[in-house]
């Protein structure tokens, strides 16, 4: 029988979530909601129009991927410093609190779309190590009067550090991709980990594959939303979860002034400055901007 239909919002200009998560919006889904509303809203809107945005620009829904792609293969190496600086390091903090909301188990199947330089995976790589050496602890501190052989065992099982659990990061974008394993082999995460080159339009997975699909700032970038709602659901377990992170609108109106400045005025300069590329980063702004807002993405 299909799970309940249940939708949250954590929405990081409201009160559910704390003012570090300000301009940013985390939406959990569980799977086997019938019919998908979210997507239900979008689509009837962007599916009428072979137009789409990129950014503040109008082209055709073809033309859309392929400048997306040039955005993050001309971005890719700066990536991650740039986010570092645009943000002071806030994104971090973004990206540990949907960790923490996602409160993995060991044994836990993840699908990172839009997955980039890997930093969700990495993060989610962490925590399941964590909970399941705090479990294993807990074990052997209970059977204090274990045989040889069981103790023998425990080392044994204690080889497969993340207790069963598996991360893939699929991405659009070779050279995202590139960067993103080159990371980890620097950072020694090789367990658990796979790096698929994949469109979130059209996951190349089986049905019914995932217990959590997650996707951070990855959404704003799909041509056809609903068609990667869509296939998030196909390719989760029933009862599982998704998570999507992603830039919201400021309401209060002074906050929106210097985010508006800082947005338009001091992201493309560092673009410019630390990546040598102020179009990509003006597209950054502009495309936050035609978001939908949170109330739109909740309904
Ligand atoms: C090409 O596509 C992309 C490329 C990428 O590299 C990344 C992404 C996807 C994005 C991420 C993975 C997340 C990381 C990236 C960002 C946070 C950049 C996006 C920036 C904004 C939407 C603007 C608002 C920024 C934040 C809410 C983050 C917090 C930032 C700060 C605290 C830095 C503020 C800096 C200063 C106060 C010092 C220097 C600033 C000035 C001298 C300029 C004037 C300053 C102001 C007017 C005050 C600044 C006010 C704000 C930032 C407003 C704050 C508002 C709220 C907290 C709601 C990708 O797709
Ligand atoms: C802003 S980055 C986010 C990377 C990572 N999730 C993070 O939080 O740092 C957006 C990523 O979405 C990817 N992307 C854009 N369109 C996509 C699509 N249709 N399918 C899969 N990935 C896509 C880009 O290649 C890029 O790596």
């Amino acid at each position: 029988m299909a799970a309940p239909r249940s939708l949250a919002l954590w929405n990081c200009c409201g009160r559910r979530w704390s003012r570090a998560m300000r301009g940013c919006q985390l939406l959990g889904l569980r799977s086997s909601w019938p019919g998908a509303p979210l997507s239900a809203r979008l689509l009837s809107q962007e599916k009428r129009a072979t137009e789409t945005h990129f950014g503040f620009e109008t082209v055709s829904e073809e033309e859309k991927g392929g400048k997306v792609y040039q955005v993050f293969e001309s971005v890719a190496k700066k990536y991650d410093v740039m986010n570092d600086m645009m943000s002071l390091g806030i994104h971090r903090l973004w990206k540990d609190l949907l960790i923490w909301k996602m409160h993995p188990l060991p044994g836990t199947q993840l699908l990172d779309v839009a997955g980039g330089t890997g930093d969700i995976a990495f993060r989610f790589l962490n925590y399941v190590q964590s909970q399941h050496q705090r479990k294993q602890k807990r074990q052997l501190r209970a059977q204090q009067s274990l045989s040889w052989e069981e103790i023998a065992k425990e080392y044994q099982n204690e080889e497969d550090s993340l207790g069963g659990s598996h991360v893939m990061v699929c991405d659009i974008n070779k050279e995202m991709l590139k960067v993103g394993k080159q990371k980890a082999l620097a950072q020694g995460y090789r367990a658990g980990l796979a790096w698929v080159l994949g469109d979130a339009e059209e996951l190349p997975f089986d049905d019914d594959k995932f217990d959590i699909y997650t996707i951070a700032f990855g959404i704003r970038n799909v041509t056809h939303i609903d068609q990667a709602l869509q296939e998030a659901h196909r390719v989760l377990k029933p009862g599982g979860r998704f998570l999507c992170l992603e830039f919201s609108q400021v309401n209060n109106p002074l906050i929106s002034r210097l985010y508006d400045l800082y947005s338009f005025q001091v992201i493309p300069v560092l673009g410019e400055v630390i990546a040598g590329d102020w179009k990509s980063y003006q597209y950054l702004v502009e495309s936050i901007r035609r978001f939908p807002s949170q109330i739109r993405i909740k309904i």
